[in-house]
């Protein structure tokens, strides 16, 4: 026996007794968790793709909750590093769409209707990021009356401040006159657009130099909103080349229904900003 196999089998000894790969990762759970209803054999790709995803979507959920939290006690610059992981979590979301746009129509019309009246719209993860993120439906927490406790979180993160919100509440805090109206607000709904919002935010991106980590986190929402929206466009383009223009399983229109978000805003005053900046001054009347 040679001396630098040793270290090896003493690590397998040890592993027996105590924790191991599989046994921390819960490795049973997680790999007995792929149950395929149909016996086709793409479901199994319909299935991990969903997983990936929602393990993915608890990850972003994590870093957004700290992330707020840090801004709530003033800790900007520990916040925007959750930011910026979340964004390359996004771009992983996005690329997954390419492995399942592998599945034809042929294949998935062979198992859809197993699914039943299953759909994306009861994912409790994607519904607490939309909330976190500040697109407030609380019409949607209806979808799990069911589960009483997804309920009642869905409806904590409904009335509590949004990413956006609590970086407003941090800006004010720094002495940005941010209007009274967005920080003492009912934040169970959405965000509006605010011009005296979008003149402050304009004044930022005016003047990057004295405000820099203003500057940076404006752009980091900018860039999780652009990632946000290209998963929404992807997921939609995807839909549309399986199923067409079928109706969904969740009783929506489909695609149409889906190409509805693409409108949406969680931060109207950061796109408004890229209006103003540089243009001619605004006549007063
Ligand atoms: C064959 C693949 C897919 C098809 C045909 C499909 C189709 C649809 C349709 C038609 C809807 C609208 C609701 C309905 O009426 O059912 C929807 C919603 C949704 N889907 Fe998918 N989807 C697919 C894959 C995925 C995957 C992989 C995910 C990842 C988790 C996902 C997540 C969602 C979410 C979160 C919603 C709700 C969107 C919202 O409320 O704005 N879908 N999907
Ligand atoms: N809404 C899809 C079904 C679907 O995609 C789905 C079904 C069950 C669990 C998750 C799903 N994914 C996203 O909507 C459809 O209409 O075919």
């Amino acid at each position: 026996m040679t001396g630098n196999i040793r270290p090896l089998e003493d690590g397998i000894e040890r592993d027996l007794q105590g924790l191991n790969y599989g046994s921390y990762l819960h490795l049973d759970e997680l790999l007995h968790a792929q149950q395929p209803v149909s016996d086709h054999h793409d479901e199994m790709l319909f299935i991990v793709v969903h997983h990936v995803t929602e393990l993915w979507m608890k990850l972003i959920i994590h870093e957004i909750r700290s992330a707020i939290s840090l801004l709530a006690q003033d800790e900007l610059g520990p916040a925007l590093k959750r930011l910026a992981r979340v964004k390359h979590i996004q771009r992983q979301m996005i690329e997954q769409w390419a492995v399942l746009a592998t599945l034809t129509p042929s294949e998935y019309a062979q198992f859809r209707d197993v699914l039943g009246k299953s759909s994306g719209f009861q994912s409790a993860q994607y519904r607490t990021l939309e909330f976190l993120l500040g697109n407030k439906n609380r019409a949607m927490i209806a979808v799990f009356a069911h589960e009483p406790q997804t309920a009642a979180q869905l409806d904590r993160d409904l009335h509590a401040p949004s990413l956006y919100d609590e970086f407003l509440l941090y800006l004010a805090r720094r002495g940005y006159p941010i209007p009274a109206e967005l920080l003492e607000r009912d934040f169970a709904e959405p965000h509006t657009r605010n011009e005296e919002l979008v003149g402050i935010l304009t004044a930022v991106y005016a003047d990057p130099e004295h405000q820099w980590d203003v500057y940076e986190t404006c752009e980091e929402l900018v860039d999780i909103e652009d990632t946000f929206q290209t998963w929404r466009f992807r997921h939609l383009k995807t839909v549309e080349r399986i199923i067409g223009y079928k109706r969904g399983t969740g009783g929506s229109s489909g695609v149409a229904f889906l190409s509805r978000a693409l409108s949406l805003t969680f931060f109207p005053e950061l796109y408004a900003v890229r209006t103003e900046i540089g243009a001619p001054a605004k006549e007063h009347a």
